[in-house]
């Protein structure tokens, strides 16, 4: 099912949330909404669902308007973080709710065969008997996700369904997620300010700045590409240096780049740390190093430049540095916007 936001706004009292979005969401597509707390994923996400309706703006479903359709007929599937299961039910009486409510009647033995394939479907054969305090918090994330195929949805809404578990755990379930997204093929929306999450899941992310699509595209476009400061400082740590552009270059911290698209005049500098290279002895900008962190993945070097500008650069795990030592930085990617971009 493919959906449509055409122009979609959403203002609480005074405060406007959402500021004339249009998006479409492909059939069968995977897509995060990504963005920081108060972005307005979650209104988003609850105007696709029917919780809420937008001001002005629509929001289509195929080729049907669903702007005014009610939640309970939209046919669709949510998981939310904060979006229990019954505790006084067992696993299998939970997933089995949807159906037990729905206008489509089914009969006990149907029921019953649905549950035990979602069971193996999210991979928890055999625990539907018990009851949601025990079983760990992963568990219950998938018998959500159970609980809202149950009913065959059309769309499948995930607010931070992982929100509340470990890091490993998350990790785990985002490929498990990815898996069964293959398998069905529902289109699905998922809302989170892990850009990691994002990143790892979805076929095209959409980042939201202020209730506003900050920028679009799959997961590569926005990591190589990204449009403004504040798309790349989201994605992920950069260093910024500040300098001036003129004729189409500006001239960074000692290092001169080719600027085609922006204007003369004030401009930053984002770099990754990934994208600076440390060397000892050699070219680049002068740095002194004030300490360094041990990671599982790599060292990061903590350092300033001759004006103060403090560097974060990543080197192997086997670089042999300390704080204190002098070397240089050289610029191996770098990505150059206008002030205010
Ligand atoms: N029912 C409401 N009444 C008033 N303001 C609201 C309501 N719901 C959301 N807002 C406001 O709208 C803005 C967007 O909220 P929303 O929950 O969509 O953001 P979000 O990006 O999902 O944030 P988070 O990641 O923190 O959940 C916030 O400033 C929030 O305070």
């Amino acid at each position: 099912m493919k959906i449509t936001l055409d122009n979609v706004v959403k203002t609480f009292d005074t405060f406007r949330a959402v500021h004339g979005v249009s998006l479409e969401i492909e059939s069968g597509e995977l897509l995060a909404l990504l963005g920081p707390s108060g972005s307005g994923k979650t209104t988003i996400l609850r105007m696709v669902a029917g919780l809420e309706f937008p001001d002005s703006g629509r929001i289509l479903f195929g080729d049907v308007d669903a702007t005014d359709i009610p939640v309970r007929e939209r046919g669709v599937g949510f998981v939310f973080q904060h979006y229990a299961l019954f505790p006084h039910m067992t696993v299998a009486e939970n997933i089995a709710f949807g159906m037990k409510v729905s206008k489509v009647r089914r009969s006990r033995a149907e029921i019953d065969a649905r549950v035990n394939q979602l069971l193996q479907l999210v991979k928890l054969p055999g625990l539907g008997n018990r009851f949601p305090s025990q079983i760990s918090g992963g568990q219950r994330q998938r018998v959500a996700l159970a609980r809202a195929l149950a009913v065959d949805p059309k769309v499948l809404l995930l607010d931070e369904p992982f929100g509340a578990l470990d890091a490993n755990v998350r990790r785990d379930l985002r490929r498990w997620l990815r898996e069964i997204h293959q398998e069905l093929g529902i289109t699905t929306i998922f809302v989170t300010h892990d850009q990691e999450e994002a990143l790892d899941l979805a076929d095209r992310v959409v980042i939201l700045d202020q209730g506003k699509i900050a920028q679009m595209g799959t997961p590569r476009d926005v990591c190589r590409n990204p449009n403004s400061a504040f798309v790349t400082r989201f994605l992920g740590d950069a260093n910024r240096f500040s300098g001036v552009s003129s004729n189409g270059r500006v001239t960074v911290a000692g290092v001169e780049v080719a600027t085609a698209a922006i204007p003369d005049g004030p401009a930053e500098m984002y770099v990754r740390p990934t994208d600076l290279i440390w060397s000892r002895e050699g070219q680049g900008v002068p740095v002194r190093i004030t300490r360094v962190l041990d990671r599982a993945d790599g060292r990061r070097i903590l350092a300033e430049t001759e004006d103060g500008t403090h560097i974060e650069i990543d080197a192997d795990v086997d670089l042999d540095v300390e704080a204190g030592q002098r070397g240089f930085v050289q610029v191996k990617r770098a990505n150059v916007y206008g002030a205010g971009a």
